[in-house]
């Protein structure tokens, strides 16, 4: 895929980051390991996966506008306690979903999942320290393409 489309348009757009976001939530809340850690689900948060993803892939930047920010992505993992063995889970289940939601692409496959790799790691991060802690100002929402991040 040439670098001047974007990995948002790559994907097909925010439709298929929704049903990515839901074929994920559905494995987590199916699992034992994650079912837990989720347990304050609530079903809007899948489309605000999405939302978070379409703008770090490149697509509107409807997640600073409307949900909250980078500020905000961060403070939904604050006090999680993300262990090692629900990141491998979390990034499994995000494997498995790229695989039935955009099959026979992997170069794309790999590139998400380069991001969802870096992405854990900041979310099991942040996760050790208790809600509320301030966090200073995380800069904007990264910006994700072909090559990384941008
Ligand atoms: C690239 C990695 C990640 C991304 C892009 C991401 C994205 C998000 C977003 C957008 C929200 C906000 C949902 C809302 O408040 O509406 C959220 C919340 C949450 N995330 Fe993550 N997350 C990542 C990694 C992780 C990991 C590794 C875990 C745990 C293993 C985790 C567990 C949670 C939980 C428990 C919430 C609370 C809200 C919910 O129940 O959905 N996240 N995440």
């Amino acid at each position: 895929m040439t670098a001047d489309v974007s990995l948002y348009d790559d994907i097909g757009g925010l439709p298929a980051l929704r049903r990515l976001s839901n074929a994920f939530y559905e494995r987590v809340l199916a699992d034992e390991v994650l079912a837990p850690v989720f347990a304050g689900f609530e079903l809007r948060h899948v489309e605000h996966v999405a939302v978070w993803l379409g703008e770090v892939f490149g697509g509107p930047a409807d997640f600073t506008g409307q949900l909250g920010g980078h500020q905000s992505l961060l403070r939904s993992h604050l006090g999680l306690e993300i262990r090692d063995e629900h990141r491998t889970r979390w990034l499994e289940l995000m494997a498995a979903s790229i695989d039935d939601v955009l099959p026979g692409r992997p170069e794309l496959r790999s590139t998400l999942m380069a991001y969802f790799e870096w992405g854990t790691a900041i979310a099991q991060k942040i996760s050790q320290a208790s809600p509320g802690t301030d966090l200073g100002d995380p800069g904007p929402t990264p910006r994700w393409g072909h090559g990384g991040l941008v």
